[in-house]
C-alpha cells in the first residue's frame, strides 16, 4: 500500500529526533491508509542494516529526570507513571517531547479503534477472549487511576485514560539485561523484573507497525497472557536498534514484531487486526470446560493441565494441552496419563481425539454463525431488525461505553468474527478429511 506525505509535524519530529540520541539511516515516517502513521523505506535497504538506533539515555523511563521529578510513589506500577507523566506534560508547550506528542494519535481517532471506548453494545459482541482482555485492561487503568489520582488533581480521569492507553500502545518492553545499575538516567537493575518494570518509551521507534513476521507459532505452547508491550527485537547496553529483517525496495513499508499475538490481543490493546495472522488462535475453554466432571478438573489441576486450551490453523491445530484435555475426556485415564507423561506420544488415540474435537468444532460453527447475525444485524440501520445477543456473556461491568457504534468499529468486530468462524470451519474441513 503507498506510503504518503507525513506531514509537517511528523518532519519536524524527526528532525529533533536526530538531535536527541536517535540515528535514521534509510527509513523515514509516512502515512498508510488504515495504519495511521508507519515506517517507509526512503532507499532500497538490505538485510542486516541498521535502520534507527535510540540511545538509552533518549527513552522516557521511570528514571527519566523529567518522569523522577514529579516523586509519584514507588508503589504504583510503571504504567502508572508514565501515563501520569504524560498528562502533567500534555498541555505545556515547554516539555522536551513536545514534538513528539504532536505525532501521536489523537483521543478522538483512539474513541474510534480502541474497544475501551467502544459503545457497551459493541463490548459485549467482542470475542470472549477479547472481553476478557478489555476487562482486565479496565481493571489495571481503575487501579492506577486510583493510586495515582491524589497525586495529580489537576488531571481529568479522561485525559490520564488517554495518556495511560497511549503508554499501553506505543511502549516498549525492555529488561536491560547488561546495563550498569550505577547510571543515575536508568532505572536500578533488580534482581527479578517483572514486566511492570520494563517499560520504557522511545522515540521514533513507536512509528514502526506491526506484523506477524518473526513469531514462532509453536503449537505446543498455548499461549499464556502476554505482555501488553511493544516489544523490539534487538537491543543492547546502548539503547534499542532495529535492524532490517530481508531486503526493502525503497517505498515500502518496514514493519517490526510487536509479539507473538492474537489478533483478540491486537484488537484490545492496539485497535486493529492482521488480515492473517500466524500467531492467532482462539480459545477453547468455553467449550470445553464445562464438559469436565469434578474429578476431571482435579486431575487436570494436578498435571497443571487445566485451562487455556487453544486452536489454531496449522497442525496439530489443537494445541498440547487441548489435546492432552481431548484425551481425558475421550480414552481410558491411563491413555491420559502416558500421553500427559510423555512416555507415549499418542499417536495411536488420535483418531479417536480428533473425531470427539470435530463434534465440539461443529457445535462451535454454528454458535459462531449466530453470533455473526447479531454483528451483522448491528450495522443494519433500522433499529428494529437490531437483536440483542442472549447468546454472548454478558459485558463484565468495568467496561466503559460510549456513544454509538461506529462504521469501522463494526467492520472491525464483523471481520474478526469472520475470522474466528473461518479458523474454526477450516479445522471442521481438516478433520474430516484426515477421518
Ligand atoms: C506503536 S504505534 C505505531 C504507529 C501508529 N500507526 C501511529 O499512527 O502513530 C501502534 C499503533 O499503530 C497501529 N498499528 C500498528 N500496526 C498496525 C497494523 N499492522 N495495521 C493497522 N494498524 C496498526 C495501531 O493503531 C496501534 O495502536
Amino acid at each position: 500500500m503507498a506510503a504518503l506525505d507525513p506531514g509537517e509535524d511528523h518532519l519536524r519530529f524527526a528532525d529533533w529526533a536526530k538531535d536527541h540520541g536517535v540515528t535514521i539511516d534509510g527509513i523515514a515516517p509516512a502515512q498508510f491508509v488504515g495504519r495511521g502513521m508507519g515506517i517507509v523505506a526512503a532507499k532500497d535497504l538490505k538485510e542486516g542494516d541498521l535502520l534507527v538506533h535510540v540511545k538509552n539515555t533518549s527513552l522516557v523511563t521511570p528514571a527519566s529526570p523529567s518522569v523522577r521529578k514529579h516523586k509519584f510513589s514507588t508503589n504504583t506500577t510503571i504504567h502508572g507513571r508514565l501515563a501520569a507523566h504524560l498528562a502533567l506534560e500534555y498541555d505545556s508547550k515547554d516539555s522536551e517531547h513536545a514534538l513528539w506528542r504532536a505525532v501521536w494519535p489523537s483521543q478522538e481517532g483512539f474513541r474510534t479503534i480502541l474497544p475501551y471506548y467502544w459503545p457497551k453494545k459493541m463490548q459485549t459482541l467482542l470475542p470472549r477472549a477479547a472481553q476478557d482482555l478489555l476487562s482486565t485492561q479496565q481493571t489495571k487503568l481503575d487501579k492506577d487511576w486510583r493510586d495515582l489520582s491524589s497525586s495529580i488533581p489537576s488531571i481529568s480521569k479522561s485525559l490520564f485514560t488517554y495518556t495511560w492507553l497511549i503508554v499501553s500502545t506505543r511502549t516498549f518492553y525492555w529488561d536491560y539485561p547488561d546495563l550498569p545499575n550505577s547510571h543515575p538516567r536508568l532505572p536500578r537493575k533488580r534482581n527479578v523484573l517483572k514486566p511492570d518494570d520494563c517499560y520504557a518509551m522511545c522515540p521514533f521507534m513507536d512509528y514502526f507497525n506491526h506484523t506477524d513476521i518473526g513469531c514462532d507459532p509453536d503449537a505446543k505452547l498455548c499461549l499464556a497472557q502476554p505482555l501488553s508491550l511493544t516489544k523490539l527485537q534487538v537491543k543492547n547496553k546502548d539503547g534499542y536498534s532495529v535492524t532490517a529483517d530481508r531486503d526493502y525496495k525503497a517505498g515500502e513499508e518496514v514493519y517490526v514484531s510487536y509479539g507473538p499475538h492474537t489478533n483478540d490481543f491486537l484488537l484490545v490493546e492496539y485497535g486493529f487486526i492482521l488480515e492473517s495472522n500466524k500467531c492467532d488462535a482462539i480459545p477453547l475453554d468455553l467449550v470445553i470446560l464445562p464438559l469436565l466432571k469434578p474429578s476431571q478438573v482435579d486431575v487436570l489441576k494436578e498435571d497443571g493441565f487445566h485451562g487455556n486450551y487453544t486452536l489454531t490453523t496449522t497442525t496439530p491445530y489443537a494445541c498440547h494441552r487441548t489435546q492432552a484435555v481431548l484425551r481425558l475426556l475421550t480414552l481410558p485415564e491411563r491413555r491420559y496419563a502416558a500421553f500427559v507423561a510423555a512416555s507415549d506420544d499418542g499417536a495411536v488415540d488420535q483418531h479417536r481425539v480428533n473425531a470427539y474435537l470435530l463434534d465440539l468444532l461443529k457445535q462451535l460453527s454454528r454458535q459462531i454463525m449466530d453470533t455473526l447475525e447479531d454483528v451483522s444485524a448491528l450495522s443494519t440501520p433500522d433499529p428494529d431488525n437490531r437483536r440483542r445477543s442472549k447468546r454472548i456473556s454478558t459485558t463484565p461491568s468495568t467496561l466503559i461505553p460510549t456513544s454509538s457504534p461506529s462504521k469501522e468499529q463494526n467492520d472491525i468486530l464483523l471481520r474478526r468474527w469472520k475470522q474466528i468462524r473461518d479458523i474454526v470451519n477450516t479445522v471442521v474441513t481438516a478433520l474430516e478429511t484426515s477421518s
